[in-house]
């Protein structure tokens, strides 16, 4: 009989552990849950009264926060007491790209990680089930465990491996149908506690055990294989623009095939999110630290093959409007990585400005969930020119109209539905002549815009 969960810490208030927590909150009104995290303010946000201060934005989130927040679920910043009370504690904190000393730009910086690891040895008084929920390198548990064992009080710790699978924008169903859960551990009472809170909700054939070691590298892989299908329907989506073929209908044609299936086909201005790029380089790192160079070339060219796609879309707006967007306004509809999420992480957006405002291109942009101070954010990060100067060349505006009036050229770079309803007709009568759309996302309808008199240019067509 494995024991029976009743206090459960998890250390990260962030996209994945406030959701997934809150979902485990509300499937398991029987544990009481604490999510904790040093950032005073995203707990605070956490805890405000109005649901829409919630510092992440997910479809159905907020509803499932009213339900179970302060009944059994608790978001705090005393991250010891929570330590010391819980009988599982889930990691599930950042694990960036390293951007100083050996691995810089490709490994994972797992300082984080491990700080973790040390408070946890310092509070914990009795035994604890640790659970990395967060994306790991493989065999990151075996440190986790040296660290545990050889800085605790003398307690027992069983560490499992749980990698989480959500994907932004669809979280909270995601995680309530999740395809599998993954489970990966050595002691066999630790991994069946583990299943027992899965199997409240999740239907038994669906939650996977394996090694620990599999189960670290299936997350690596997992996100490595659908960035490719990404990077592989880009590659041919250039391939469609100079042939005359549309990549929708081979996306479509190949699709079908059982084999392949239909789902991660969508030719876009290139992927984002905060987990895609990073996973692959911390792949192609590992891959070279065991001598695998082939194995590592291979993975790299996935990124390549994004970079390039996003340089290929900005070099397409400017030689289009005649070969300098110098002075010019563009449009920008959308800046998150996504639609329905206002995580911009790695977006695209931000790559296609920078490189448009190294032209000297004038961007005013909309995005239904991003803040300004966000986007400012993204791009002074960059370091490519002083905050003064971004925002000098960027607007950020709140009404769409606003955006593209007055615009030489709008850019599509985020699928959000509420672009596809918009007054087309409007938005042309107050662009400046000749209209351009480049539609990164192949979202509008190409016959109803050019009835209107754009100029539309699709990703892939
Ligand atoms: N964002 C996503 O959709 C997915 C992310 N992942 C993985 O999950 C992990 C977390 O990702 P996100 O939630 O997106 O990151 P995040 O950056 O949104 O949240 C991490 C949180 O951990 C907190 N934190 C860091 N060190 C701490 C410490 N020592 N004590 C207390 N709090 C601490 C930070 O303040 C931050 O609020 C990463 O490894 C990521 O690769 C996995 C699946 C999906
Ligand atoms: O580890 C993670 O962080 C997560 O990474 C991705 O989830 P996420 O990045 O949230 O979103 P995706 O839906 O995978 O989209 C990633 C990027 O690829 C782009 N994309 C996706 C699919 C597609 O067909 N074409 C395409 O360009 C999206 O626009 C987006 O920029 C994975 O889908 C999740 O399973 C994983 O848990």
């Amino acid at each position: 009989m494995a024991k029976k969960i009743e206090k459960i810490c998890c250390i990260g208030a962030g996209y994945v552990g406030g959701p997934t927590m809150s979902v485990v909150a509300k499937q398991c009104p029987e544990i009481e849950i604490t999510i904790v995290d040093m950032n005073e303010a995203r707990i605070a946000a956490w805890n405000d009264c109005d649901l829409n201060n919630l510092p992440v934005y997910e479809p159905g989130l907020a509803e499932i926060v009213a339900e179970a927040r302060g009944r059994n679920l608790f978001f705090s910043t005393d991250v010891d007491k929570a330590i010391a009370e819980a009988d599982m504690i889930f990691i599930s904190v950042n694990t960036p790209t390293k951007t100083y000393g050996k691995g810089k730009g490709m490994a994972a910086d797992l300082k984080f990680i491990e700080l973790c690891a040390r408070q946890i040895a310092a509070v914990a008084k009795t035994d604890k089930i640790v659970v990395e929920k967060s994306t790991l390198p493989v065999r990151t548990a075996a440190a986790l465990k040296s660290i545990l064992d050889n800085t605790g009080n003398g307690v027992n710790f069983h560490i499992l491996s749980n990698p989480e699978f959500l994907a932004e924008g669809t979280a909270v169903e995601d995680l309530l149908n999740p395809d599998r859960v993954l489970i990966g551990g050595e002691n066999a009472e630790a991994i069946q506690a583990l299943v027992d809170i899965y199997a409240q909700w999740v239907p038994e054939e669906r939650i996977l055990t394996t090694n620990l070691w599999s189960s670290e590298l299936s997350k690596l892989t997992a996100n490595a294989f659908l960035a490719q299908r990404v990077s592989s329907i880009n590659s041919i989506s250039e391939l469609c623009e100079k042939t005359g073929a549309n990549v929708d209908e081979v996306s479509k044609a190949i699709g079908l095939d059982s084999r392949i299936g239909p789902k991660f086909l969508k030719a876009s201005v290139g992927f984002g999110g905060s987990c895609f790029q990073k996973d692959i380089l911390n792949l192609v790192y590992i891959a070279r630290s065991y001598n695998l160079h082939a194995v590592a070339d291979y993975w790299d060219q996935v990124i390549l093959m994004n970079d390039h796609q996003k340089h290929r879309f900005a070099d397409n707006i400017i030689q289009t409007l005649y070969n300098t967007v110098s002075g010019k306004k563009i449009a920008f509809l959308g800046w998150a990585f996504k639609k329905d999420t206002n995580d911009t992480r790695e977006s695209a957006a931000i790559y296609v400005a920078d490189y448009l405002l190294s032209e000297e291109a004038e961007i005013t942009i909309y995005d239904p969930k991003v803040s300004a101070e966000r986007i400012y954010a993204d791009l002074d990060y960059l370091n490519t020119r002083s905050s003064a100067e971004n925002r000098r060349l960027v607007r950020v505006v709140s009404d769409p109209y606003e955006a593209t009036s007055e615009a030489h050229a709008i850019a599509v770079l985020t699928e959000w539905d509420e672009f596809k309803g918009y007054d087309w007709a409007r938005i042309k009568q107050e662009m400046k002549r000749p209209s351009f759309i480049f539609d990164g996302r192949k979202l509008l309808n190409r016959a109803q815009l050019e009835e209107i008199g754009f100029n539309y240019y699709a990703i892939g067509e």
